[in-house]
């Protein structure tokens, strides 16, 4: 038995003790107190992994943000986990259950995007439709985009311009087929693309010409700078650092040139005379100056949803193209299915229209199966509006909120084998397990001109050619490697062969 030595009474204060114990004893009374009346204090936070002063848990992160928020999740907080850029709480949503709460279910708590500097500057102060904040301007905007830009009718409207510039790129492929030379397929889908949403949005293609390579600089450039971390908009103290790496000025600059070329393109189309086909400044002036319609908008407006359209359409419609050539010459069982499908619901015609792909059904398995698999825009952004509880957790007013597509979409729990490129799973479309172009009020109003693009270019692309990896390359060597972005493109172009030509 242990017997600890008494204390001799020599203390020159005795009557401190029992007032230290008073104070602390109300010093609790008073926490105690204050945790259990303050609102806020016993809510439930999602789990988190520790972090570090001032940087929170950006150590952790690397530049492809998805597949480190996936493996975070896993460790700590699966599938929903509290994170912190710097002093930024930042929640991870990482399954199809928890996204559908925050996208379906709170749709509206969380129709808000978060933002930072970049957007700010790059999107007229938040003027475009990507970016502005939930409201009725924003909802003015977005029924502008759906019920006039991105319609059903106005995509078939633009069919002709698809079959004009998808038989270009044929004709390109061909003379290149012609000498057994590789192609490089990045480059002529993102060349493609831009010349059919150029054509759409301004009447005309920016391919040529020292004006129009200027533009499709400015235009990468803007993708680049969307996709990059600005320090200052997570660590206030550091922003001088964006400042100093000339990045505050890259922006400004950027911003400023675009401007000028939209104020350039807008000048000329309010002095044509108006007898060519509609296309979208069209139809934006048209609103512009129709005082009945009661959407009144400005130019500032207009040039922002130009750039929302540049920015979303270009980027994610090459990628999700790239992807699937990807996939296809990984895959040689599964291209020659999509190959055999696509030339007997064909025959021997040459001009594949909307009837034509509606028909085929593995092309679209393949579609849904290259977003799925390697998801574009692997992350999608929200802000919560008000409080919000989600899967029992408490998420504040003001929280951002990342929900990562691409790792819902390779969830062992909701997919067989999720690590196979298998068009076969996803024949059935599992739908709230499939989010690449969003839900609810914030999704994309650009998925159907994007498919209609993505459907006719394999279609052809397929039929027209037979396909190899170039000389000395095994299906397993070719890579899958990924470039940081907001659009995840592969980091290397990919090249391939048109061994066969059949028209
Ligand atoms: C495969 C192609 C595409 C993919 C993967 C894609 C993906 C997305 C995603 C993930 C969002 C955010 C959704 C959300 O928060 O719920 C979005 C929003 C948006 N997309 Fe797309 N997109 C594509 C094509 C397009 C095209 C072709 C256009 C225009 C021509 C477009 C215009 C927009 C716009 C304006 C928004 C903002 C909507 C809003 O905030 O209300 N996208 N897209």
């Amino acid at each position: 038995m242990l017997i600890f030595p008494q204390k001799q009474c020599d203390d020159p204060f005795p009557f401190f003790y029992p007032f230290l114990l008073m104070l602390l004893g109300l010093f609790s009374l008073y926490f105690f107190t204050k945790w259990q009346f303050n609102p806020r204090s016993n809510k439930k936070l999602p789990p988190s992994p520790p972090k570090l002063p001032i940087l929170g848990n950006l150590h952790q992160l690397s530049t492809l943000a998805h597949r480190s928020f996936e493996s975070l999740g896993r460790k700590y907080g699966w599938p929903v986990m509290l994170l912190h850029f710097a002093n930024r709480p930042v929640i991870i949503i990482q399954s199809a259950e928890a996204a559908m709460e925050i996208m379906k279910t709170h749709d509206l708590a969380f129709a808000n995007r978060p933002h930072t500097y970049v957007q700010r500057r790059l999107f007229y102060n938040l003027k475009d439709v990507l970016m502005a904040p939930y409201g009725e301007y924003w909802k003015k905007l977005k029924s502008i985009c759906v019920l006039h830009l991105l319609s059903n009718k106005r995509v078939q409207s633009f069919q002709f311009i698809r079959n004009e510039e998808t038989y270009l790129l044929m004709k390109k492929i061909k003379s290149c087929s012609s000498s057994g030379s590789p192609v490089n397929l990045s480059e002529m889908l993102k060349s493609l693309n831009n010349d059919v949403i150029c054509r759409s949005t301004f009447g005309r293609k920016y391919s040529e010409g020292e004006d129009g390579k200027k533009f499709l600089r400015l235009l990468t450039e803007l993708m680049h700078l969307l996709g990059r971390i600005s320090i200052g908009s997570y660590i206030p103290c550091l922003s001088w650092i964006d400042s100093v790496t000339g990045f505050e000025a890259k922006v400004d600059k950027v911003a400023t040139e675009l401007d000028r070329f939209l104020d350039q393109v807008i000048q000329e189309h309010q002095n044509d005379n108006g007898e060519g086909r509609e296309d979208f400044v069209d139809i934006l002036l048209k609103i512009y100056y129709d005082e009945t319609t009661g959407a009144s908008i400005d130019t500032d407006n207009i040039k922002g949803i130009i750039l929302n359209i540049l920015a979303g359409g270009t980027d994610s419609t090459t990628a999700t193209l790239v992807w699937a050539m990807t996939g296809l010459l990984r895959h040689p069982i599964v291209m020659n299915k999509l190959q055999n499908e696509v030339r007997e619901i064909l025959g021997d015609k040459q001009d594949i229209n909307d009837d034509d792909l509606a028909k085929m059904h593995y092309l679209k398995a393949v579609v849904k199966e290259t977003l799925r698999y390697h998801t574009p825009v692997p992350i999608l952004a929200r802000e919560a509006r008000e409080d919000v509880e989600v899967m029992g957790y408490e998420v504040a007013a003001g929280t951002m909120v990342l929900i990562n597509a691409w790792a819902i979409g390779r969830d062992p729990e909701s997919w067989d084998e999720p690590e196979k490129f298998k068009p076969e799973i996803n024949i059935k479309g599992l739908d709230s397990e499939l989010i690449p172009t969003g839900v609810g009020r914030r999704s994309c109003p650009g998925t159907t001109f994007a498919m209609a693009n993505i459907e006719l270019v394999l279609a052809n692309l397929l039929q027209k050619f037979d396909w190899e990896l170039p000389r000395g390359m095994k299906t397993e060597d070719l890579d899958t490697i990924e470039r940081p972005g907001g659009t995840v493109h592969r980091k290397n172009p990919l090249f391939a062969v048109a061994t066969q030509c059949y028209f």
